[in-house]
């Protein structure tokens, strides 16, 4: 069997009195997509960094298909895309991509992979008037120019607009269908939900949930009933009598036991409708981290 594209083993890393991470494990397979998420200060950026050879870990081990990331990194197996710095702001896109790719020994074709990132609209343009998404689609396109299996993303969205996030997105998720193994921390759960098939939550420094996307969502055993009500005035009693949100005309309830949570629905007076869903990512997300 071929070495696991990253592992992590039992990962600590200490500044000064703060443990920022304390004591991760983990495995990623090839082909695979895989979201980092937690709240502010939860270790993710920390744990990147030393993926990508940027810092020391105080104790444990990480590998980056079977060897040191230094070596992974220096053969052009494994890029970042990171939220600031490493752009010649007074090129144009097009000139700083083929001046970059002229610096690695089999880069893949500029032109390739200019049309893979959608910056042939704007190759004209200096780096230094493109917006904060389509620099993020330029930091990608250099990234994906040495063909790495690997991409690393901290945060790549963060500050886009929903149509800057889609385009960027778009173009990752073509490149994960092209087999590349992708890991991104994200502040946004919308993106584990739509592009992670694995989703992995820190918290404090520790892995609290690592699995399939719709796994952790689902793995409270937890799902929330709505009941719909004719008036505000309906559903701000239902709501004095059942507890859970209140939301115009209609209040949810989560629990595990969505027989009696539907029972004890259906008696309150004036109910008109009433619906079953799953706990959303973000309720479960809520749930592991107290944020
Ligand atoms: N160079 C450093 N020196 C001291 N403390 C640090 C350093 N880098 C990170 N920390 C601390 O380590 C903890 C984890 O930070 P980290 O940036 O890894 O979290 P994060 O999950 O990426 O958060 P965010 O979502 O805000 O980026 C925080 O308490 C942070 O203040």
């Amino acid at each position: 069997m071929s070495a696991p594209t990253l592992s992590i083993e039992n990962l600590v890393k200490v500044f000064g009195d703060v443990e920022a991470v304390r004591g991760v494990s983990l495995s990623i397979s090839p082909g695979e997509v895989v979201a980092f998420l937690g709240p502010n200060g939860a270790g993710k950026t920390t744990t990147l960094d030393i993926v990508l050879g940027l810092s020391k870990p105080t104790s444990g081990a990480v590998a980056l298909f079977g060897a040191a990331p230094r070596r992974a990194i220096k053969a052009g197996r494994v890029s970042a895309v990171l939220q600031t710095g490493g752009l010649l702001l007074d090129h144009t896109v097009e000139n700083l991509v083929r001046m970059v790719a002229d610096t690695f020994p089999n880069p893949l074709p500029w032109r390739e992979v200019m049309d893979r990132t959608n910056l042939n609209e704007i190759a004209k343009r200096r780096v230094r008037k493109c917006s904060g998404g389509e620099q993020q689609r330029v930091r990608m396109a250099l990234a994906l120019l040495p063909d790495p299996s690997l991409i690393v993303l901290d945060e790549p969205t963060t500050g886009m607009d929903v149509t800057a996030r889609r385009r960027f997105w778009d173009s990752m998720h073509a490149e994960a269908e092209r087999g590349k193994t992708i890991v991104f921390a994200t502040h946004y759960l919308a993106e584990a939900e739509m592009y992670a098939e694995r989703t992995v939550i820190m918290n404090r420094g520790k892995i609290v949930a690592d699995g399939p996307t719709n796994e952790i969502r689902g793995s409270f055993g937890a799902q929330t009933v709505t009941g719909r009500f004719p008036t505000k005035e309906a559903a701000k009693a239902a709501q004095a009598s059942i507890g859970g949100r209140l939301e115009e005309t209609s209040v949810s309830v989560t629990g595990p036991d969505v027989l009696a949570l539907n029972r004890a629905m259906l008696d309150l007076p004036e109910i008109i409708g009433i619906s079953v869903t799953d706990v959303s990512l973000e309720e479960a997300f809520e749930e592991l981290t107290g944020e």
